[in-house]
């Protein structure tokens, strides 16, 4: 077939006015779909099919069976009830016979019905109603052309006027203007890997011959989707360590003689590094070590130990003569960093005699400090000069801490504490920033509080090299976990707590307050305080925190929690992460359902902390299927990695992913729970591809095709995905 041949990226730019039938009117209201170009439009994917191969003539509908019917509807109206009920009875006629089909409490049908000029589609279960065959509530959709066997449905939103054959109409258009798509996957992948070319996957995801064509051409377009992404990505990562001469800080923990900081801090922990904390501090030190800036993720579950790990990477920092920063998403948690690393540093008892090139001359144990946006004004100013001039090795802070006059003598490590708000675009502008300040980059370690299943790891943190802290420290027993359904099993729960209070543990209890910055949550959490020192808790020593209390007014209440003065901790998420208190034993976590999966499992990490036997009590009365799943999940499983599996097969990827979901990476096809070996092949042939050809020069289109979805700034593309 002769036929015009189109480059895919070329298809971003056309628009589909230049369609033939695309007039103004369709035009604009593709536009309220988001459909402008033609791209938008190809990759316009059907909701779902109504697969006319299986259709029955309605003279064959026998009762008893679930059957898809189509034809027209004749005769819609409302037909007058006894009890006010309302009924639309309508009839469905094709060449063979005709059917009832009758709609309850549905007024809107009889317009709607009435106003259907074409064929539909109509499933449903037939049923006998005084000897006549009739269908009760059966699922109608329009369906125009008869484009195949398989007639494909659009989401249709708010876009009004439009239905979804006019959409089908538009879409065989342009494979009608078209004869061929030049693809941009190399074509050997494809056959490697046995998919559709993009022309022909894409007409098959459109107008599927079969379920089997279907299934391939979903394939091909999911693998064209995350190939794309991946090779951004790879690229992005590539170019970065092409472009960044990075310190080399030679110090690694496990030579001996090459870091006595380090190991004079190891000799003095209170405990040894786990097998999981050793591997990972081993990757990042053979990172930093090299001249290539390390861009690392580190993930592991809830106690897993991830602090001492970011701390050892500090230190080598600081050993070779480098200062260290660590970047907290809030103020609490900024706090709370700093004085868990002040702990572990004081604890190791540096000797004076530690030098670094940073300090020569001047021996000194290594200097700490905390910079947010309620240090005081003359306070900072010193801390800032200490920055420049070397004196202070170790910056924890918020994002308030970047701003113009910050500037290190020698910057040498950034550690990043996502938590799980994946703040990619705060990660590279902090970075860039960094980066131009200084003639070398600093290495970046990225934390994240919450596991994230791998495939979406290798999505969100593409461009990250990732280290994975497997196991617990030992001596850690599972927090046993219950979902108390009924008051009375609530009363069980706070009689434990109790119980545990008794003999010398404490506990908590959480309040579900979504939003803190309204003062109404903020007194709902105040008057359940007040409730339960009067009712289940009485008598007990209770503490109350939340986000709106004053930093100073937090952490007198943290300090009297972690001294024992309180028993119980009445308190909102503002404790969900980093809390470390081991002789907690007891978390009572109320309206249980009002919380996703990652925050019950943050919540119950409180507990489980030390020796003890703790427990974990999952209050909710709520009984849907979606609380049925999530609280059954957390009781069933303690394991973060597996819960964020499940979590990411219940909510789906959108909101797992958060904010960088939203923008052009979004995966229309691909799923990241469903995909996962098609992850794993796309990322790795895109990086074995821009291992032999980083800028794409010899891959011209591929390279026309990224600049066309993703643009040409990287930070841009951060931001924007
Ligand atoms: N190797 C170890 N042996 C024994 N205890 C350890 C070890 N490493 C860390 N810990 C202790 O385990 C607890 C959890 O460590 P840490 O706070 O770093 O966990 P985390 O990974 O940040 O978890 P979370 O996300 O729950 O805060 C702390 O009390 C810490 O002192």
């Amino acid at each position: 077939m002769v036929g015009v041949v189109v480059r895919l990226d070329e298809l971003t730019r056309l628009r589909v006015s230049e369609l033939a039938g695309v007039g103004p009117a369709r035009t604009r209201a593709l536009a309220a779909l988001g459909v402008e170009t033609i791209y938008d439009l190809v990759t316009y994917f059907p909701r779902r099919y109504v697969d006319r191969s299986r259709e029955v003539p309605i003279g064959e509908a026998v009762p008893g069976e679930q059957v898809l019917l189509v034809g027209r509807v004749m005769d819609a109206r409302r037909i007058p009830t006894r009890g006010g009920r309302v009924l639309v009875e309508a009839q469905l006629v094709d060449s063979s016979g005709k059917i009832t089909l009758a709609f309850f409490g549905q007024p809107y049908r009889a317009k709607q019905l009435a106003n259907i000029t074409g064929e539909v589609a109509v499933f449903g279960r037939v049923e006998l109603f005084r000897r006549r065959r009739q269908m009760n509530n059966p699922l109608v959709d329009p369906i125009g052309d008869k484009t195949g066997a398989i007639v494909p449905l659009y989401p249709l939103r708010e876009a009004a006027g439009l239905n979804s054959s006019d959409i089908a109409r538009a879409v065989a258009q342009v494979f009608n203007e078209y004869a061929e798509f030049v693809d941009v996957v190399p074509p050997s992948l494809r056959g490697h890997l046995g998919l559709y070319d993009i022309y022909q996957a894409l007409w098959q995801l459109h107008f599927p011959t079969n379920e089997q064509t279907r299934q391939v051409a979903r394939k091909s377009v999911a693998f064209d989707e995350l190939f794309l992404l991946q090779v951004k990505l790879a690229q992005l990562r590539a170019e970065r360590e092409a472009r960044a001469v990075a310190t080399e800080h030679d110090a690694n923990p496990f030579v001996p003689g090459s870091a006595r900081l380090l190991e004079e801090f190891l000799a003095h922990l209170p405990y040894e590094p786990t097998d999981g904390q050793r591997s990972a501090i081993a990757e990042i030190a053979r990172d930093m070590a090299s001249p290539r800036a390390m861009h690392r993720l580190l993930q592991g579950d809830v106690g897993s130990g991830k602090t001492l790990v970011s701390v050892v990477a500090m230190l080598i920092a600081v050993q070779s003569g480098h200062q260290a920063v660590l970047v907290a998403p809030t103020e609490v948690l900024a706090e709370q960093h700093h004085r868990s690393i002040s702990t572990l540093v004081a604890e190791a008892r540096l000797p004076d005699s530690v030098t670094g090139r940073l300090f020569e001359g001047s021996p000194r144990p290594v200097s700490i400090d905390l910079l947010t946006g309620s240090t005081p004004a003359a306070r900072r100013r010193r801390l800032l000069a200490d920055l420049r001039a070397g004196a202070l090795d170790i910056v924890v802070g918020t994002h308030a801490l970047f701003n113009d006059e910050l500037a290190f003598a020698s910057l040498g490590l950034v550690v990043v504490d996502e938590q799980h708000r994946f703040g990619v675009e705060q990660r590279s502008a902090l970075t860039d920033r960094v980066t131009v300040d200084q003639g070398s980059a600093p290495d970046t370690l990225v934390m994240t509080a919450t596991p994230i299943p791998r495939t979406a790891a290798m999505t969100v943190y593409g461009d990250l090299d990732v280290s994975v802290i497997e196991g617990l420290p030992p001596g850690r027993q599972r927090v046993e976990t219950r979902w108390a359904r009924t008051a009375l099993e609530a009363q069980v729960a706070f009689t434990l707590l109790r119980d545990e209070v008794a003999v010398g543990r404490q506990g908590y209890v959480v309040c579900p307050v979504v939003d803190e910055s309204t003062k109404l949550q903020v007194r709902a959490v105040t008057e359940e305080f007040e409730r339960l020192q009067q009712a289940e808790l009485k008598g007990l020593r209770l503490g109350l925190i939340h986000g709106k209390l004053s930093s100073a007014a937090k952490d007198e209440v943290m300090r009297d929690f972690r001294d024992r003065a309180i028993d119980v901790l009445v308190a909102t998420t503002v404790i969900e992460v980093g809390v470390d208190v081991p002789n907690a034993t007891v978390m009572i976590i109320e309206d249980a359902d009002r919380f996703g999966i990652a925050q019950l499992h943050q919540l119950r990490g409180r507990v489980g902390r030390g020796a003890d036997k703790s427990y974990c009590y999952l209050l909710s009365e709520v009984d849907t299927a979606v609380a049925e799943a999530r609280l059954g999940a957390l009781v069933a499983s303690d394991d973060g990695f597996v819960l964020a599996e499940i979590d990411l097969e219940l909510r789906g990827e959108g909101t797992v992913l958060g904010g960088r979901q939203a923008g052009r990476t979004d995966l229309k096809v691909a799923s990241l729970s469903h995909d996962r070996d098609l992850v794993l092949e796309a990322r790795q042939h895109a990086r074995a591809l821009i291992a032999q050809d980083r800028s794409l020069e010899h891959h011209p289109r591929l390279r026309a095709m990224l600049q066309a979805l993703f643009g040409d700034d990287e930070a841009d593309f951060l931001l924007r995905s």
